[in-house]
């Protein structure tokens, strides 16, 4: 919740501006009663008003309540809109500034829709109506006990019966409502994923089992919806009840203070508007605490998940980043869950421009490496320094502008070429010019209806992933990388596309350190220093000649192949 408070206490004046139209419109409305009385009492004689005198200040009423709820309304969607505004973007701040994605691109979406627009119907608008509320209670608890103190009394005594009945079934309230939202982003996910694997699920004529499943978890979010509402509903309607319950016993006693001649038919009937002023705010409080209290959960989940994790990210370190010798990577061990390592005791020197590859099977930590290298994870035992200075001390900015990634999936934004290639930064014509021609691009550019215009990306023109791999290439060459981290970038690709790519990878002016799972002796023997790694060690490094006359775990792989089977025969085989 800290969050969201400091939003609200920062727009003071905002507050100050709805406290005062607050103020205009309880005092109104509790005006109204006492015009009831004076009319009432004119018609039976108690009071001596003109009927013209009735008529204009009924109309003076009127127009007062237009302007003051008008004004009011304006102000608490002005103040709603000013810290909904602030809370989303902060929580798209953090998002973008962890160093390791910690939600789901649709948790994501989901908590900036779902989840911010329940914050705002059920605690700022709550929070509004909570003020409004306090002040219609306080004018007409002063009324009233104008008119008669016995009659006050009562109202009090009987007036909190509909707060707490509710009260007792606020906690399974909050359960239907956790359930329903987290069936309900269940649902999000599912349709998230229904549109990213369009391809696969065409492909794989699994249509019916996808819509079955998206059907059920429709049903089941909408199940829990209804469940959720329902019991609302139910403790709305004995909200109600024990209110006109509580409402009769009032009016009883107002008629039997005015069939005494305590009070006059004028005051009963203010006496009766006031009455739902009175207990209108104590029925709504409960309503408000369990909407107040129902958010609470969601924004402490989002505090916690998202705004705190990013803080403490941030305390990262500010040397400026410099590379002129090594990499050396010392003891390194590291594990996700803190039982089992994917990394354990990895110690390799990598000498500044040469080309380095990690071969092993799935699973045995390549990708964790890169991980580390990149400073996305930080909580490992042992060091990495560069050039003797650990990686966690330089400053991020300075480091991510000379440290590359080449993947697999290369994210297209859906924008021009030019834009996709220069990241949205500054690069003059040369530069490009010279990216396009290193990474392959010129024919390919040339073959685009509008060149480095060309809008690419989802549902615009689409690329090849031979074409995106040459574009990942060239915004690396535009960002002019040292140190270029490539994880099994050439693994979806053809065999001609992938060397052709992988022989301008290796002429790169760049400290490579690439992960692939082929083992084709025409790439690997351009590289360097080979690591093969095994449950996350290296347990294999040299050249590729080096390496399979040594007749270890490599030779073994590259002569079994590398699927699963003849996998475990290999490893067995050279152990
Ligand atoms: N975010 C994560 N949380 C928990 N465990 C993880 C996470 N990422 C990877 N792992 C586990 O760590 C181990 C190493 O994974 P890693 O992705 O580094 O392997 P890899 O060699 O790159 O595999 P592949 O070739 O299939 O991409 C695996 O057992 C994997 O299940």
């Amino acid at each position: 919740m800290e969050t969201i408070k400091k939003y609200i206490l920062k727009y003071k004046f905002l507050i100050l501006v709805n406290v005062i139209l607050i103020i205009f419109v309880s005092a109104l409305k509790a005006l109204q009663a006492i015009l009831f009385k004076i009319i009432v009492d004119t018609s039976v004689g108690n009071l001596n008003y003109s009927i013209s005198t009735l008529i204009w200040y009924s109309v003076g009423f009127l127009i007062a309540v237009f302007t003051a709820e008008t004004l009011s309304k304006a102000a608490s969607s002005a103040f709603n809109k000013k810290v909904l505004i602030d809370y989303k973007q902060s929580i798209i701040e953090s998002f973008i500034n962890s160093r390791r994605r910690k939600i789901t691109s649709s948790g994501l979406i989901s908590l900036l829709s779902n989840d911010v627009r329940m914050i705002e119907s059920n605690y700022l608008t709550s929070l509004i109506n909570i003020m409004e509320d306090v002040l219609l209670f306080i004018v007409s608890l002063y009324l009233i006990l104008r008119i008669n103190v016995y009659l006050t009394i009562v109202i009090f005594i009987f007036g909190w019966v509909p707060v707490i009945v509710p009260q007792l079934f606020t906690k399974i309230n909050q359960e239907l409502k956790g359930q329903y939202l987290k069936k309900l982003e269940r649902f999000t996910n599912r349709i998230k994923e229904m549109a990213q694997g369009f391809e696969v699920i065409k492909a794989f004529n699994i249509e019916n089992k996808i819509l079955n499943m998206t059907s059920k978890d429709n049903k089941d979010a909408e199940m829990a919806g209804y469940k959720s509402d329902a019991f609302q509903g139910f403790q709305g309607a004995l909200s109600i009840v024990s209110g006109f319950a509580m409402f009769f016993v009032n009016i009883l006693v107002a008629t039997y203070l005015v069939l005494r001649g305590y009070i006059t038919v004028g005051s009963m009937i203010a006496a009766v508007q006031l009455m739902n002023y009175i207990v209108n705010p104590l029925i709504s409080a409960s309503v408000y605490g369990t909407k107040i209290k129902s958010v609470e959960k969601i924004a402490d989940k989002i505090q916690k998940e998202i705004i705190d994790v990013s803080k403490e990210e941030v305390s990262q370190g500010d040397k400026p980043f410099e590379f002129k010798n090594s990499i050396e990577i010392k003891n390194l061990t590291f594990s996700y869950d803190g039982k089992r390592n994917a990394l354990s005791n990895i110690n390799i020197k990598l000498d500044k421009g040469k080309k380095y590859t990690l071969v092993g099977e799935s699973g045995c930590g390549k990708t964790t490496l890169l991980r580390v290298l990149l400073n996305h994870i930080t909580d490992y035992e042992g060091q990495v320094l560069i050039d003797g200075v650990d990686i966690r001390e330089f400053d991020p900015a300075s480091y991510y502008r000379k440290v590359s990634i080449i993947q697999q999936n290369v994210f297209m934004f859906s924008d021009t070429l030019k834009n996709n290639i220069c990241l949205y930064s500054e690069c003059s014509e040369e530069e490009i010019n010279e990216a396009l021609r290193q990474s392959g691009l010129v024919h390919v550019v040339e073959k685009l209806p509008k060149g480095l215009d060309t809008i690419v990306g989802e549902g615009e023109v689409e690329l090849s992933g031979g074409e995106r791999q040459r574009i990942a290439i060239a915004r690396a060459l535009i960002k002019k990388a040292e140190i270029l981290l490539i994880d099994e970038a050439t693994a979806a690709l053809d065999k001609v596309t992938a060397s052709d790519i992988e022989r301008i990878l290796i002429n790169l002016d760049a400290t490579v350190l690439a992960v692939t799972h082929k083992l084709d002796p025409e790439i690997l023997k351009r590289y360097d220093e080979i690591f093969v790694m095994r449950d996350g060690e290296i347990i294999e490094r040299g050249t590729l000649d080096e390496l399979l006359n040594k007749r270890g775990y490599l030779y073994y792989m590259y002569n079994y192949g590398i699927d699963e089977k003849e996998e475990m025969k290999a490893s067995e085989e050279a152990i």
